[in-house]
């Protein structure tokens, strides 16, 4: 979909930004380009969008040259975020998203049913969030705006540069999985930049590490961390790349522990009954739908009434296919010996929980993964060469 054919960018001063770079990004693949301050990522994405004109070599979008592409037409087909968002400060928050595609001749009515259906898209309500004006939004919410008026004209190609490098780590994660999310729905194709290894590990299908102009690596995160290229990628991704591969794995509904359960409309002695069965000291409490509402200590089930009087609400939980980092840091945050674990589509049904021991099974099953994945490329590799 994006192809760079040994591209160089040298600037007026002879600064060369970029040298003879050639890689591919597939139809509907994400891959972040990942390396420090100053070493040609955001001239290698503005090269994609002619904001940037290389001083040789070619890019390839769909096959076409894009130097023959007028800029303006070619723009059309790549959305464009970027840190500072550059919303309209004296439109609403709809008008801002509704503005492409109502430059690109779209009825002005249908341009905002169709931004009213993009900000749901991201995680904003169109009803609450439309009318406002930028400044009084949050920098995350901002950020998402950012995301649905690139998404608006619905071009096949997403650029971001450092989309979410502004906001709080928290806030910035969430970005991450909505984003990861939408992605999943969308199917773009995309170049993301950051100077962050966790963010492009979390993110990337692919991965491309920068070196000076140059990309050391352009492989899968899993391989990155597992086998890193050279000694560059290595430095560059750190000592600690355990801690990074929590960020990488989730949870999976296999590593969830199945602890007693007992429902809302339960009596006391029938959770008794069922706690002292499995020689448990707490029971997940489900309402009738089976959606976790809360827990109950073994102490509570001594006295009378019914689990709905007793029950506690849960404070810490986490949807299946969230990171194990995730669940670590929520276990640190409650000093939760344990967290429960629902449905991913939100809905609430309980699945099981995650205690710190089989968190430490799930990291062991995702290195001995990595390593029979990178034995195979490696065997690969030999045999192409
Ligand atoms: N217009 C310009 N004229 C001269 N040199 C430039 C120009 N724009 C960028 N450079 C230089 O080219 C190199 C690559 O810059 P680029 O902005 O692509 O890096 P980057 O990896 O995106 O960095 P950062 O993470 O800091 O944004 C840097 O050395 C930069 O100083």
């Amino acid at each position: 979909m994006i192809r760079f054919e040994h591209v160089t960018k040298r600037y007026a001063d002879g600064t060369t930004a970029v040298d003879d770079l050639s890689f591919e990004v597939a139809a509907g693949e994400l891959v972040t380009l990942v390396g420090p301050s100053g070493c040609g990522k955001t001239t290698t994405m503005k090269m994609v969008n002619r904001l940037i004109e290389p001083s040789a070599g070619r890019i390839l979008l769909g096959g076409e040259d894009i130097a023959g592409v007028d800029p303006v037409e070619l723009r059309r087909r790549i959305g464009y975020v970027i840190q500072q968002v550059g919303l309209f400060p004296h439109r609403t928050v709809l008008d801002n998203t509704a503005t492409v595609p109502h430059l690109l001749g779209v009825k002005r009515a249908q341009a905002r049913a169709r931004a009213a259906e993009l900000l749901d898209l991201v995680g904003l309500d169109p009803k609450v969030h439309g009318p406002r004006y930028p400044e009084q939004l949050s920098g995350g919410q901002r950020q998402r705006v950012g995301v649905a008026r690139a998404l608006a004209a619905d071009p096949p190609v997403l650029l971001m540069d450092e989309p979410f490098g502004a906001v709080d780590p928290v806030v910035r994660e969430h970005l991450q999985n909505e984003f990861l999310k939408l992605q999943s729905q969308v199917n773009k194709t995309v170049l993301f930049v950051t100077h962050d290894i966790e963010e492009a590990v979390r993110l990337g299908d692919r991965i491309a590490v920068y070196g000076q102009g140059r990309i050391e690596q352009f492989d899968a995160p899993a391989a990155v961390l597992g086998a890193p290229a050279t000694p560059y990628v290595a430095d560059f991704v750190g000592a600690d790349r355990g801690l990074k591969r929590l960020s990488v794995t989730p949870i999976e509904e296999s590593d969830l522990d199945q602890p007693p359960v007992v429902h809302l409309d339960d009596s006391l002695a029938t959770a008794t009954r069922r706690l002292s069965a499995e020689g448990a000291r707490w029971a997940v409490v489900l309402d009738r739908e089976d959606n976790l509402h809360g827990w109950i200590p073994a102490d509570a089930t001594e006295r009378a009434g019914t689990v709905r009087e007793h029950a506690r609400r849960m404070e810490a939980w986490l949807p299946v296919g969230a990171s194990l980092k995730q669940a670590f840091a929520t276990m640190l945050q409650h000093d939760a010996g344990w967290i429960a674990v629902i449905d991913e589509d939100g809905e609430g049904r309980f699945l099981g929980v995650l205690t710190p021991a089989r968190l430490h099974e799930a990291l062991r099953r995702s290195i001995d993964a990595d390593g029979r994945k990178v034995s195979r490329t490696e065997v690969a590799v030999e045999t192409v060469g």
